[in-house]
């Protein structure tokens, strides 16, 4: 089976749900954010404070093809996506699910972390900005899948769902 990539902004929940997603069809998961931070011994905060975005972004592209290529959850970073040969690749390689959340329901989500070097709580109206750039470059994919008002567990279900359909054969909608 191909890899399953889960895409989408920040906050919408692709590594709380690819952890239960992994233990749901037991496969192993691997977290590109976590990935470069074992691989470069650094917080991906101290990547972008230290190094900058340039950098990171460099990592991102360069670790996709290390990854495997079967049978695993691969749970992407906020921006992975947003690179047309990441893109790509993961279209080409793996099964990509966008996991779509209001910007609203994100704020609410994350207001108490302050981990994402990109995401500023005070600024909203640049928030809302990145977000509508994003979301073309997310909707290159294989399924939407909207996850506000939608508990993790319920999600996995409807991505097992999906992937069992698919597996009989049988045609699936992308939204
Ligand atoms: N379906 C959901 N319902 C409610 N809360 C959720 C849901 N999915 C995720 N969360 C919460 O939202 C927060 C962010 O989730 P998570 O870290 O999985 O996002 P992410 O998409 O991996 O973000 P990033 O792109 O920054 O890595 C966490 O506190 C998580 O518990
Ligand atoms: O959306 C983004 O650009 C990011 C999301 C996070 O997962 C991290 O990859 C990093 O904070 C950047
Ligand atoms: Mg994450």
């Amino acid at each position: 089976m191909k890899p399953i990539y889960l895409t989408g902004f920040m906050g919408s929940g692709k590594t709380t749900i690819g952890s239960l997603l992994g233990k749901r069809l037991n496969l192993p998961v691997v977290d590109t954010d976590h990935y470069i931070e074992e691989k470069y011994s650094r917080k991906v905060a101290e990547i972008f404070s230290l190094l900058g975005e340039e950098v990171f972004r460099s990592y991102e592209a360069s670790i996709l093809s290390e990854l495997p290529q079967q049978d695993a959850v691969i749970t992407t970073g906020g921006g992975m996506a947003v690179s047309e040969p990441n893109r790509k690749y993961m279209l080409e390689n793996g099964f990509v699910i966008f996991l779509s959340c209001p910007l609203d329901t994100i704020f609410e989500r994350l207001k108490e972390d302050e981990s994402r070097p990109l995401f500023d709580h005070e600024k909203k109206r640049e928030m809302e900005k990145l977000y509508d750039s994003r979301l073309p470059f997310y909707r290159e994919c294989h399924w939407v899948l909207e996850t506000s008002g939608e508990d993790p567990a319920n999600i996995v279900e409807k991505i097992a769902a999906r992937l069992e359909l698919s597996d009989s054969g049988q045609t699936v909608e992308k939204q």
